[in-house]
């Protein structure tokens, strides 16, 4: 397993260029199953989910190859075994995401319930809510959703709101699915994401009709079949909101390419009232520290609300902010994993509920600490930058999940991260 080895206290200045989403590519890969024939996705990252998720879809029968690093070509002509194993899935949780494509194309699926980040409960009651509505039979067996639609799926008004709001990828699943229903079907409390508007955007390239997506009510009139397309990711907002951090924590200043400004909003918003000055360029935007760091008290959201996935990193900038912050967890109330391990590297943390009150200090200092999942291993990396010392992280291959060569892309703007393999 490897390990990084991060000197801190550097500032950092540069020109950083993020990589196409993650959490958008995933869903599009298991979308180009609808279509039979060769669907090519441009700006893919090379991440070891996606990894995963071309060797899932090549057990199903989907041949994957990259001609060009980022280009990804998905042959769909022809599916074979609709069907996603549990030693596949159970590492990735946007793997859920063939289930939609593959009941709607061959009216049945056999999909393990899925992993992913050991950031708390995940259910998946909403996916398979959603597709019941849709006709489909499903019923759970020794940890598979067994789901069959022999005559098909029928549009409907569907409600996807769920405990906590609405579901990113339960919106994805019924979105994907009901493009090949009969009729009309209408998602009530449809997730906003960006990821989600990339998905459907993604599928009216391939022949679907799908409005409104983007607001809670998206509407989706069914087509007898799709076509395969050509299409580029969106960027990857949490990667980029990830390098706006690694300025403001080393009090640094980065330019960062392929970032959409329009998709980070409240993180802009958070970061300003931090102390930061963020300016749009053509290809992104340039992002500046301010004297201190002013503490600011955040809640995570669904979409335009603050991201869950950029908790953790904020909360390592936080912890050296001049005064006390409160960052509250209203999607995951349990993703505070990376709050001992802060603790460790000097950080006044105090968890109260879905609650950490951060006490601002001076400054970190380094530790060993060890990585519990994808965006708690950005935040410790971030807070190994501005950490005084050496300090090794444990366990990195989470981060490699959804952050394409972060080392040698924070190395060329001044931070020093070896990668040993321990
Ligand atoms: C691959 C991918 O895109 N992952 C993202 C996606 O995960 P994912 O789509 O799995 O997250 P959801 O949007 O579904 O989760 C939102 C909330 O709904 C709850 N819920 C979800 C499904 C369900 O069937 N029942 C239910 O109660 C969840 O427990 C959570 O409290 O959105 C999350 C929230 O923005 C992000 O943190 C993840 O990075
Ligand atoms: C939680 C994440 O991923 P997943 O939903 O795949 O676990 C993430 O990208 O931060």
């Amino acid at each position: 397993m490897d390990v990084f080895k991060v000197h801190g206290g550097t500032s950092l200045s540069g020109k950083i260029r993020v990589s196409g989403s993650k959490n958008s590519a995933l869903p599009l890969m298991s979308a180009s199953l609808l279509a039979s024939g060769t669907t090519t996705i441009k700006d893919v990252p090379v991440l070891s989910d996606v990894l995963f998720m071309q060797k899932l879809l090549g057990e199903i029968g989907a041949e994957c190859s990259r001609n060009e690093p980022h280009t990804l070509s998905i042959d769909a002509a022809r599916i074979y075994k609709p069907y996603g194993d549990y030693e596949i899935v159970r590492k990735m949780r946007a793997s859920i995401c063939v289930l939609g494509p593959l009941l709607a194309r061959c009216g049945r699926a056999e999909v393990s319930m899925p992993g992913g980040c050991s950031i708390g409960t995940r259910p998946v009651d909403l996916h398979i809510r959603g597709l019941r509505e849709l006709g489909a039979d499903i019923r759970i067996s020794k940890g598979y959703i067994i789901a069959k639609a022999s005559k098909g799926l029928k549009g409907k008004k569907i409600f996807l709101g769920g405990p906590f709001g609405s579901s990113v990828l339960a919106t994805a699943n019924v979105m994907m699915a009901a493009t090949l229903a009969e009729g009309e079907t209408i998602i009530e409390s449809a997730a906003c994401e960006p990821e989600v508007v990339d998905l459907a955007n993604f599928l009216k390239t391939m022949g679907a009709r799908i409005y409104n997506a983007g607001s809670p009510e998206m509407r989706i009139e069914g087509v007898p079949e799709l076509r395969p397309t050509n299409y580029r990711v969106i960027p990857d907002r949490i990667e980029a909101g990830t390098y706006m951090v690694a300025a403001g924590i080393t009090g640094g200043e980065l330019e960062i390419d392929n970032c959409r400004l329009d998709h980070l909003g409240a993180v802009s918003d958070a970061l300003e009232k931090m102390g930061m000055v963020i300016e749009k360029t053509t290809e992104g935007c340039r992002i500046s520290s301010g004297k201190v760091i002013r503490p600011v008290d955040i809640t995570t959201q669904p979409y335009p609300g603050f991201p869950t996935d950029l908790q953790a990193q904020f909360m390592a900038m936080l912890s050296i902010a001049q005064g006390n912050s409160v960052v509250t967890e209203k999607i995951f109330p349990d993703r505070f994993m990376h709050v001992p391990e802060m603790t460790r590297m000097g950080a006044l943390l105090r968890k109260e509920g879905q609650c950490t009150i951060v006490n601002g200090v001076p400054g970190l200092t380094s530790a060993p600490i060890m990585a519990s999942d994808l965006r708690a291993s950005a935040a410790l990396v971030l807070a190994g930058l501005a950490a005084e010392g050496e300090t090794t992280i444990n366990r990195v291959y989470h981060i490699d999940r959804g952050y394409e060569k972060i080392e040698e892309k924070l190395n060329k703007v001044g931070a020093e991260i070896v990668r040993e393999s321990a």
